[in-house]
């Protein structure tokens, strides 16, 4: 379970982020949407602990990120706009690698399995990640989520510039985790994904959660309406 208790993120005078208020449940994708710099990547940042809050708190799983570093890191999985992966190596052995970093251990198999689970073709698998789309690269980092076991997924803009099929089998991913309990926060800027595949969206403006609701609770029409009157005030 995520947190944000009256988090807050100053530059100077300048909030980034202003007392932000949320809660994402176990088994709830919480989409963030708002226009470039509304403070959505800041959020994501804050619940790394990649920047301290100016106030408030991130607290995962009744932890506060900046007293417990390194335990909440082994909660979360994060997912940036571009995966960093290691291009000369497989998609297989950039996966080793990454759970060698962890506490966790698979045999080759396993770590097939994964990827397999993940949606990766098989004859992707032993091929390096160079020839890799970035669809296929977000794969490997669903892959890697589910081998670290991870309760939290934190997600950047996972979805931009990927083509529509893509974007689908990343949601369908998203909401496998999902049925696993797995609680995610998501900022994205694809109003119908968030409509399609959150269970709960956020949409924030200068910095301010300016409101969030239920995704079944509006419709699309309803939700894109709301958010361009946000945008043009
Ligand atoms: N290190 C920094 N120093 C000063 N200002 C910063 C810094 N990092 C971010 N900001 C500012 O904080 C605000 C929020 O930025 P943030 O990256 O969180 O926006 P965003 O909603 O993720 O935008 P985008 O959709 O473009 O990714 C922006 O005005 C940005 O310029």
């Amino acid at each position: 379970m995520l947190q944000a208790i009256n988090l807050t993120k100053k530059y100077g005078d300048f909030r980034a982020l202003n007392s932000l208020n949320l809660s994402v449940n176990e088994g709830d994708i919480f989409c963030l949407l708002g226009a470039n710099g509304a403070g959505k990547s800041t959020t994501i940042n804050l619940f790394l602990n990649f920047i301290n809050p100016s106030g408030g708190k991130a607290v995962i799983n009744g932890l506060d990120v900046t007293e417990h570093g390194k335990a909440t890191k082994q909660l979360l999985s994060y997912i940036p706009e571009n995966l960093m992966l290691y291009p000369n190596l497989t998609g297989l052995e950039n996966l080793d690698f990454f759970c060698g970093l962890g506490d966790k251990s698979y045999a080759k198999g396993q770590l097939e399995e994964l990827l397999i689970q993940s949606g990766l073709q098989p004859d992707f698998i032993r091929k390096r990640v160079s020839s890799y789309s970035k669809g296929m690269r977000q794969k490997v980092g669903i892959a890697l989520a589910r081998a670290r076991e991870a309760s939290v997924l934190l997600l950047d803009e996972p979805t931009s510039g990927l083509d529509p099929k893509a974007s689908n089998e990343f949601s369908e991913l998203l909401l496998e985790m999902k049925e696993k309990g797995v609680a995610t926060l998501m900022a994205t800027h694809d109003l119908f994904r968030a409509k399609d595949t959150g269970t709960h969206i956020g949409i924030m403006k200068e910095g301010v959660l300016i409101e969030q609701f239920a995704s079944q609770d509006v419709s699309f029409q309803d939700l894109e309406k709301m958010y361009l009157k946000h945008m043009h005030n």
